[in-house]
């Protein structure tokens, strides 16, 4: 991710379309809750098959601005583009069939289904299985069923998760759940993937195995988004970090570059 190229965006938010233009494009977008500025004027892009890191210490508006990407928090103002078309106003269920799909962790609703059940959710809601065509077109729910649970194998033998299909939510390890989150989003095809501390809870002999997962979707040409407090993992996995404090974008560049950055070190220790 980079700082935006001023020029990209126009004042309604349009972005050229042109080789170099990111997959998302956000551009002084703002967030306040009440008198409080969470997100401050922040400017990114994100190019296809990058994986960029969001850090910052606690309170800097790292996770209001991740849901602004996936449009579960409103902007107060400033502009979001997904391939050059501006998203800034949809609602998340619209961005998401567009393709910006955010992990979300499993609530207890989840814990009483299997992983095959959990999967299999996620990937009718894909095809727009509305009430309407639940009433109306049985046997076009059928084949959006029958091909949703063929992607549900396919998603569960790539990430080698078959032997989980027939467990329940409650009866996984913090890293199964946190590989749950994520195949649900795979369900999705998603081109943009924001994770917000996909390593939580993750046994540490695991979270190589989830870091190795989360670098093959990036080499496959999906763009991560991370929001994640452990920095090992930051510095294996993402091409490219964004450091926040105050709402504000303070460094940018490599992990190396960041944590070398005199701003940087400061808003941490300060
Ligand atoms: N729903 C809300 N209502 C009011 N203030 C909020 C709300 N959510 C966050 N804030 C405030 O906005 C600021 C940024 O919070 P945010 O959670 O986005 O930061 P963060 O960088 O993700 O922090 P952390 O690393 O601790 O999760 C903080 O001052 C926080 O108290």
């Amino acid at each position: 991710m980079t700082t935006a190229d001023p020029t990209s965006v126009d004042t309604a938010g349009r972005t050229a379309r042109t080789p170099q233009t990111a997959l998302l494009e956000t551009r002084d977008v703002v967030v306040t809750y009440g008198g409080v500025r969470a997100v401050d004027g922040m400017s990114l892009r994100v190019r296809a098959g990058e994986a960029v890191g969001l850090i910052g210490p606690n309170g800097a508006g790292k996770s209001s601005f991740l849901a602004t990407l996936g449009g579960q928090q409103r902007v107060s103002s400033g502009h979001i583009a997904l391939d050059g078309e501006d998203v800034t106003g949809l609602p998340a269920h619209r961005r998401a069939r567009l393709g910006i799909v955010r992990t979300f962790q499993m609530t207890s609703e989840f814990g009483g289904m299997t992983t095959f059940e959990n999967l299999l959710t996620a990937g009718v809601g894909v095809e727009g299985a509305s009430l309407a065509n639940v009433v109306l077109h049985r046997r076009r729910q059928r084949e959006i069923e029958q091909s949703a649970r063929a992607r549900v194998w396919e998603v569960l033998e790539r990430f080698e998760a078959t032997h989980i299909a027939d467990l329940y939510g409650r009866e996984l390890s913090g890293g199964q759940r946190r590989l749950v989150e994520i195949m649900r989003c795979l369900m999705r095809s998603p081109k943009v993937l924001l994770l917000d501390e996909p390593m939580v809870g993750v046994a540490p002999h695991l979270v190589q195995r989830l870091v190795g997962d989360l670098k093959s979707l990036r080499d496959e040409g999906i763009a991560l988004v991370i929001v994640e407090h452990a920095l090992e993992v930051v510095q294996e996995l993402c091409d490219h970090v964004n450091v926040m404090g105050l709402g504000k974008l303070i460094a940018a560049g490599t992990y190396d570059e960041v944590v070398r950055d005199a701003a940087v070190q400061a808003a941490y220790l300060g």
